[in-house]
């Protein structure tokens, strides 16, 4: 069997990002650039004030001078004239230092009246100037093509003074949950052995929040015929396509036998992990079709493994920067391995990493409090709290 490392190469190999388009960058949040960004004017455009107060020649503004106010200065209306020793210009934060001034004294420490001010002593040494470009310079490139914007780096982004912007394109997925048992949430109770589907709805908000847009969402019994039509509209209509359930070796797991008549290339199929052994992976034509194990912690876990670095990688995003793994200490200790590599679920407490107690691939209640996955090679022995561990954001 595979390892995970191994598969996560090939699933790089395989897929290619989808291509770009140019949108408003109103309509940017959240996508993945594809686009080198560099800024159009340095920042800040000259010396700004980062205080309210007064602009000052500090050599000349000594307590208890009595200085001339000879105008102001606001953020997008400076004052042009030039400042000369014994004058002052009121000036509020994030407006352009007046020629001729290198200080500003907080208003906390002006007494004001009328055309003239004056300073009370300590004011202490700082200047509370932010240089000109101290932020970034023009032509300087602010992100990289394969950046996501999210909401902190759309600060970055809105900076550079670009009203367009080219992102990768979202990638259009079908998710098809495959089971006899499965009924929508709401309707497993009327049934005599209906489930309900809980995968689906969460692999189809992972697929949302990851930048794709998730066309079509359907539940499938395990019906040959019915499935392989499945198969065949998504790949007509999809980028990408999910399919949860039916990946293990029943009579009844059709998930990959489903795609016969339309084409699959299996890139890999049964890895040496745990949970999810099951996990597939193949191209229909130049298509991704990912394979997830039924079972609901096994899903997530898989999801969060493969799903995300494939999508962020269809939209030109780092694959590394998906699976960046943390050392940190946990608080309770850890059994042994067996010989798949393990990836514990887990929470953050104030002492450490705390692995939850069902750790069993079916589990559904544990997924609403793990928020971290532990990752222990295959073999490992157990080991004591305090102990540094491998942890991957879940
Ligand atoms: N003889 C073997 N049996 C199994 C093996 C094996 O290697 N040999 N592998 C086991 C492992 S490991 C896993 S994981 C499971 C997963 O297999 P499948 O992907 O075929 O999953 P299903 O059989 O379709 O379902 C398993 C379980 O999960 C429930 N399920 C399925 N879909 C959903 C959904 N959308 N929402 C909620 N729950 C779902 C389903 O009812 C089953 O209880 O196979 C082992 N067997
Ligand atoms: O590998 Mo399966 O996901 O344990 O139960």
């Amino acid at each position: 069997m595979l390892s995970f490392d191994e598969a996560i190469v090939l699933l790089a190999e395989n897929i290619r990002p989808l291509g770009a388009e140019t949108v408003a960058l109103e309509q940017s949040a959240g996508r993945f650039l594809a686009e080198d960004l560099r800024a159009r004017s340095d920042a800040p455009r000259t010396d700004v004030a980062i205080m309210d107060g007064y602009a000052v020649l500090r050599a000349a503004a000594a307590a208890d001078d009595s200085l001339s106010v000879i105008g102001e200065a606001r953020p997008g209306a400076p004052y042009k004239g030039r400042l000369e020793a014994g004058e002052a210009v009121r000036i509020f934060t994030g407006a352009a230092i007046p020629d001729g001034a290198d200080c500003v004294i907080m208003q906390e420490h002006a007494v004001r009246d009328g055309k003239k001010v004056t300073f009370a002593s300590g004011h202490g040494p700082a200047r509370h100037i932010r240089k000109a470009a101290s932020d970034f310079r023009a032509g300087e490139v602010l992100l990289t093509s394969g950046t996501r914007l999210n909401p902190s780096v759309l600060v970055t982004g809105s900076a550079a003074d670009r009203a367009r912007v080219m992102v990768a394109r979202r990638p259009r997925v079908a998710i098809i949950a495959t089971g006899d048992e499965l009924t929508p949430p709401g309707e497993a109770s009327l049934t005599d052995s209906g489930i309900p589907d809980s995968v689906s709805y969460a692999i189809a908000a992972l697929c949302e929040q990851s930048g794709a847009e998730v066309v079509s969402r359907l539940r499938c019994g395990d019906n040959l015929s019915d499935l392989a039509k499945y198969a065949d509209e998504a790949v007509t209509e999809a980028d990408c396509i999910i399919v949860t359930g039916g990946a293990s070796v029943g009579d009844h797991d059709l998930a990959r036998p489903m795609f016969s008549e339309t084409g699959l290339n299996l890139v890999f199929s049964k890895l040496a992990i745990k949970p999810g052994r099951p996990v597939w992976f193949g191209l229909s034509g130049s298509k991704p079709v990912l394979g997830l194990p039924g079972n609901p912690t096994s899903a997530m876990v898989t999801a969060r493994l493969f799903l995300r670095p494939l999508l962020s990688a269809l939209q030109g995003g780092e694959i590394a920067h998906e699976l960046e793994f943390v050392r940190l200490n946990l608080a309770s200790p850890l059994p042994e391995t067996g010989n798949r590599e393990t990836f514990v679920r887990a929470f953050w407490s104030p002492a450490g990493l705390m692995p939850i107690g069902n750790q069993q691939s079916g589990a559904q209640a544990p997924l609403a409090t793990a928020n971290w996955l532990i990752r222990r090679p295959a073999g490992s022995a157990a080991v004591a709290p305090e102990t540094s561990v491998d942890a991957l954001p879940f």
